[in-house]
């Protein structure tokens, strides 16, 4: 039987598809994304982050199996570690502001992911989480094959999603929510992949209102 990721994969691939074209991913990846976008981005994504990291040790907290709960907790306090090594490279390297205002697009992931969590079955949660590991993993390994110069100011955040040891927790995530699905209902599973795809589309969101440098209409 086919997996539930392998499904929900094709069902987001046109959407993957049109990150990688975005250009905040093409000039990120040929290094000439403007600093300005690029410190935008890390600032959203601070905050961002700060939510992430508790959707995800909520969905640790309703997994029933102890190898779930510790993976999630892992990947929640992880989420804290490694982020904040990146932010903080980058946010010293590009001398950001330190008090700032969740964008729109910002705004409107994390109230989702938050919603998920507070109002839907574990399953649509866990699906709503996904495409942050499986899509970073998928374009930092794009960009770490794709790469054309050798000197690229935003390299260290290249390397923390593409190769082996990220690679490895989203093999964990993939699995986790594959035994999930497992037991969920095919009606569940098609929630799953609704949620699975909208986070999706807030991925692309959050890219581009970065790249647009988004800021609130009133
Ligand atoms: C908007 C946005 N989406 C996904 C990630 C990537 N990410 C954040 S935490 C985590 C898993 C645990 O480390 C991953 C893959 C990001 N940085 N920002």
């Amino acid at each position: 039987m086919t997996k539930w990721s392998t499904n929900a994969w094709s069902t987001i691939t046109p959407i993957y598809d049109k990150i990688l074209l975005h250009p905040f991913i093409t000039e990120l990846m040929e290094g000439t994304l403007p600093k300005e976008k690029f410190s935008f981005y890390i600032q959203q994504d601070a905050l961002y982050l700060a939510t992430f990291g508790r959707v995800l040790s909520g969905i640790a907290s309703k997994l029933t199996d102890a190898n779930h709960v510790q993976d999630f907790l892992e990947f929640s306090s992880g989420t804290i570690m490694v982020e904040r090594e990146l932010h903080k490279t980058f946010l010293t390297t590009f001398d950001v502001a330190s008090s700032i205002e969740k964008s729109p697009a910002c705004t409107l992931y994390t109230n989702y992911l938050e919603a998920q969590l507070a109002t839907k079955p574990l399953e649509v949660a866990i699906a709503a989480v996904l495409p942050c590991f499986w899509i970073y993993k998928e374009v930092g390994d794009y960009i770490l094959a794709n790469q054309t110069k050798a000197e690229n100011p935003y390299q260290e955040w290249i390397n923390t999603y593409g190769g082996e040891a990220f690679a490895e927790s989203v093999r964990k995530a993939i699995e986790i929510t594959n035994v999930i699905a497992s037991q969920a209902t095919e009606q569940q599973q098609a929630e799953m992949t609704k949620a699975f795809t909208m986070a999706s589309k807030m991925e692309w969101l959050f890219w581009d209102s970065a790249y647009q440098l988004e800021s609130w209409k009133i």
